[in-house]
């Protein structure tokens, strides 16, 4: 459950609760709706029960005259019942006519208050706005309680023209002159920020293989709410998964009848695990190492198998593993008991294809923020740094697995009432066996580029290397089943392959 974000975080120089709710409300009928459909939404089992304003300030617009656009910063709060409630932070355009060139953006109508018949949007889209909120944050008062705290030099650049990327993601994301990226976030907690630390200590030790902080925009005054973060913008021929999935379909698709052993991704792979392991050099560089004791261990283990329990919950179709998932679990658990020493320290804690660009520089590694669903505590927390290494590997079965179900029916088993032909099986089953063979070879090409650049060889703890990787594919059991319920397949099959070994 996340730390409350209450009232008086934002209300010191944010307004007051009774101008949040006469700002707000009239714009509630509209925002309800949009919100549940937003890809940053978290779906509970109890539906939305209530949306209630928590602040709100105008950040540009009013003083411009009666029908100049409004820059709106809110976070509601989203109950779910008695129990379960979340924050969000959402930055509203307001125009008295529906913008031009942004009809996806629009979210509806105002109903009463100040801005009665109003059309209320998806502000980040509108770069007339961004760029205001950008110098209107950055300046040295802030604006309307925000305040953008900038790393290196006193200002931002200026004229910098803005565009939202298409990208949805966790959270939202708006690029300046192709020079800065602003991330916001779209659930911010009080209290220190994941990314924001992460970034900022590999900023410090000079990691080249991450964009280096600029900035992070917070509430100004009373206890500091991190909303948002200003990086370096790195301009990319594509993110790993893309890259990914794209030579994996060349590789199933191939005219030779053998599998193929070589293809273009591998040696990408090799430098992605040197990177990564770079990465995790700096972080423990900047934040330190520990050696967890037995005891470390096993509340790990313990945290384990509360994760699958609740993961149950959601996913009833892992019922039948759970014995043995716990028992690769407790494996790990009884090796550090025996002695075998486990190190840890700050991990990416949510790395996969898609947290990785490749740039003219190389591989960086991007969102440092964790597993979103995890408490932000628990993602300060040393960790083994095998777990990201097994966020990876899960990835590259991700990659194959999805190039496989991507390709065009044709291709693929014919459907209907008429049986394949001997044929068509073959061609089938060959797809399927270079699929695995191209997962296999990117996560053996990515596991020995990170033990040749001085990680760890991860193949030496097999054990903790298939604790993690079982523990990832549940979380991902979970995803899917929130996010898109037609990719569960994919961890549900890694799932059986770890239990049974193979
Ligand atoms: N520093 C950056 N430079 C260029 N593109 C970036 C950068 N950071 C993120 N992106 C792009 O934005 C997308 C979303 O970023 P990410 O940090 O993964 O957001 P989220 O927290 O919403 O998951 C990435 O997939 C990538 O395409
Ligand atoms: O990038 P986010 O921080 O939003 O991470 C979440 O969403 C990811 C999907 O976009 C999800 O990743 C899973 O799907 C990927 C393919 O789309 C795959 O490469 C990853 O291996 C798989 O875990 C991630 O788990 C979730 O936290």
């Amino acid at each position: 459950m996340p730390a409350t974000l209450c009232a008086t975080c934002l209300n010191a120089q944010h307004g007051d609760d009774l101008q949040a709710d006469g700002l707000l409300r009239p714009l509630l009928p509209a925002l309800l709706p949009w919100l549940v459909t937003r890809r940053w939404f978290t779906h509970e089992q109890g539906h939305l029960e209530e949306l209630r304003p928590v602040s709100a300030s105008v950040l540009d617009g009013e003083q411009g005259g009666d029908r100049t656009p409004v820059l709106l910063h809110s976070l509601l709060d989203a109950r779910h019942g008695a129990d379960v409630s979340h924050h969000y932070q959402l930055l509203v355009g307001l125009r008295p006519e529906p913008p031009e060139g942004l009809g996806r953006a629009v979210i509806g109508r105002a109903q009463g208050g100040r801005w009665d018949g109003w059309t209320l949007y998806e502000a980040t889209e509108d770069h007339e706005l961004m760029e205001r909120l950008l110098e209107r944050t950055s300046g040295p008062g802030g604006e309307g309680g925000l305040r953008m705290s900038l790393t290196g030099a006193p200002t931002v650049p200026t004229g910098l023209s803005a565009r939202a990327l298409a990208v949805e993601q966790s959270n939202s994301t708006v690029v300046f002159g192709d020079q800065l990226l602003f991330k916001l976030f779209r659930q911010p907690e009080p209290g220190p920020h994941p990314e924001t630390d992460a970034l900022r200590g590999l900023t410090q030790v000079h990691c080249r293989r991450i964009p280096g902080l600029a900035g992070w925009l917070h509430t100004d005054g009373g206890e500091p709410v991190v909303l948002g973060i200003l990086e370096e913008f790195l301009p990319a021929r594509g993110d790993g998964w893309q890259l990914a999935v794209e030579q994996a379909a060349e590789s199933i698709n191939c005219s030779l009848r053998s599998v193929p052993v070589l293809d273009c991704f591998t040696e990408d792979s090799r430098a992605l695990g040197a990177a990564v392991a770079e990465v995790h050099a700096s972080l423990a560089q900047a934040f330190g190492q520990i050696t967890l004791t037995p005891e470390d261990v096993a509340a790990q283990v313990d945290q384990l198998r509360r994760e699958l329990r609740a993961a149950l919950q959601v996913v009833p179709q892992l019922e039948p593993y759970a014995g043995r998932l716990g028992g690769l679990y407790e494996d790990w658990g009884r090796l550090a008991g025996r002695g075998l020493q486990y190190t840890a320290q700050r991990i990416h804690g949510d790395l996969h294809l898609g947290q990785v660009l490749s740039t003219e520089d190389g591989w960086k590694v991007i969102d440092f923020e964790g597993e979103p669903a995890r408490p932000v505590a628990e993602r300060y927390q040393p960790q083994p740094v095998l777990r990201d290494v097994a966020g990876m590997l899960r990835s590259f079965d991700y990659a194959g697995q999805q190039a496989l179900a991507a390709l065009p029916k044709a291709a693929q088993v014919a459907d209907g009432p008429l049986a394949e032909s001997a044929e068509q099986a073959a061609a089938r089953m060959r797809r399927s066996r270079r699929a695995y063979a191209w997962s296999v070879r990117n996560r053996r090409a990515f596991t020995s580029g990170y033990a040749a650049a001085g990680g760890m060889d991860p193949y030496c703890q097999p054990v903790a290397l298939r604790a993690f990787e079982a523990e990832k594919a549940v979380y991902e059991a979970v995803y899917e089943a929130q996010h898109r319920p037609d990719w569960l397949p994919i961890p549900m099959a890694a799932i059986q392959r770890l239990v049974f070994g193979r």
